[in-house]
């Protein structure tokens, strides 16, 4: 991949450094990345389009989100999305934030303090998740990459305790080998390999079905290939590759975390578990897309 600068984009696209940076910020350029400490934008990158007003809204999922969380629009399926997915996904990993908390944070960006502690980190992250689905937004259209996989990863764990230490590697696969349910992941100098191996296998066919999604966070969670995140990294790519197939999104609510966990055990056995799981999970979504006048296909 060929990148250049902020400078370089902004002369290109006509526009200020600033904008440059605040697109990148947002989440808005698909394959920007952090290097050396400036942002690097990939040279075929397209300009993005300007904010849309807030009109008649489109009953297709990913417009509409579009354009809810371009305008600012509270209330709406996106800001649902954003406290739903991220109060739950964070919560399966064991963030102590309630959903109340979460639901304060994103919309007020402040935290009443309900008990003794709380955890600095769980609120980073939590802010953090908010961002990543912003990018799994914007970027839905493109293609799952390993640079797009990376930058979710940087953008989940920027700013944690974990991303001081030094053999933490953020946005970037592991260092140090894990497991995950007391089973043995792919080992670290072999994770490059096995992810670019995922991913050309998954890219063959452009149409995705809900069993190709589960199939590919299955295989991705098997090589675990982030030091800490996968689980969290693992579910936005899952809402991200929907949006693209324009498959109806589900969210793993907390309540049926058992059953997930055991659908990603018994996977190679009985793969009736994992999916029925996210069917149901589905099935809960198409409700909140009902109530919003959101049509679905599936
Ligand atoms: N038996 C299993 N086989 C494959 N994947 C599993 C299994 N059990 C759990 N997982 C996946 O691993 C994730 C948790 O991994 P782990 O406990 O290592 O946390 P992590 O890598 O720190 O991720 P995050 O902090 O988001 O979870 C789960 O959310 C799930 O997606």
């Amino acid at each position: 991949m060929i990148y250049i600068d902020v400078t370089e984009a902004a002369n290109k696209w006509n526009i200020s450094e600033r904008s440059v940076r605040n697109y990148c910020n947002a989440g808005r350029i698909p394959g920007a990345v952090i290097q050396n400490g400036s942002w690097a934008i990939p040279s075929n990158a397209e300009k993005p389009a300007r904010k849309q007003r807030a009109g008649k809204l489109p009953t297709d999922l990913l417009s509409r989100l579009k354009i809810e969380k371009d305008a600012g629009i509270t209330g709406g399926i996106y800001h649902k999305i954003q406290i739903e997915l991220t109060y739950n996904s964070n919560h399966i990993e064991g963030s102590r934030l309630t959903h109340d908390e979460t639901r304060y944070i994103y919309e007020t960006n402040t935290i009443g303090v309900e008990k003794d502690t709380i955890n600095v980190d769980d609120i980073v992250e939590t802010v953090n998740h908010f961002r990543c689905i912003d990018l799994a937004i914007e970027q839905a259209n493109y293609a799952l990459s390993e640079s797009f996989i990376k930058q979710l990863h940087l953008v989940l764990k920027s700013g944690t305790s974990d991303s001081r230490k030094p053999w933490f590697a953020v946005g970037d696969y592991k260092r140090l080998a894990n497991e995950v349910g007391g089973l043995e992941t792919v080992s670290p100098e072999n994770v490059p390999n096995s992810m670019k191996e995922l991913i050309k296998t998954y890219n063959k066919d452009k149409i995705k079905s809900i069993n190709d999604i589960i199939e590919f966070h299955y295989q991705f969670e098997k090589i675990h290939p982030f030091q800490d995140g996968n689980g969290r990294i693992g579910r936005l790519i899952m809402f991200k590759e929907c949006l693209r197939n324009g498959i109806t999104p589900f969210i793993i609510e907390d309540d049926i975390k058992e059953y997930y966990y055991r659908g990603l055990k018994e996977w190679n056995n009985e793969k009736g578990y994992l999916t029925d799981t996210i069917l149901s999970c589905q099935d809960r979504f198409k409700k909140y897309m009902d109530y919003y006048g959101l049509k679905y296909n599936d």
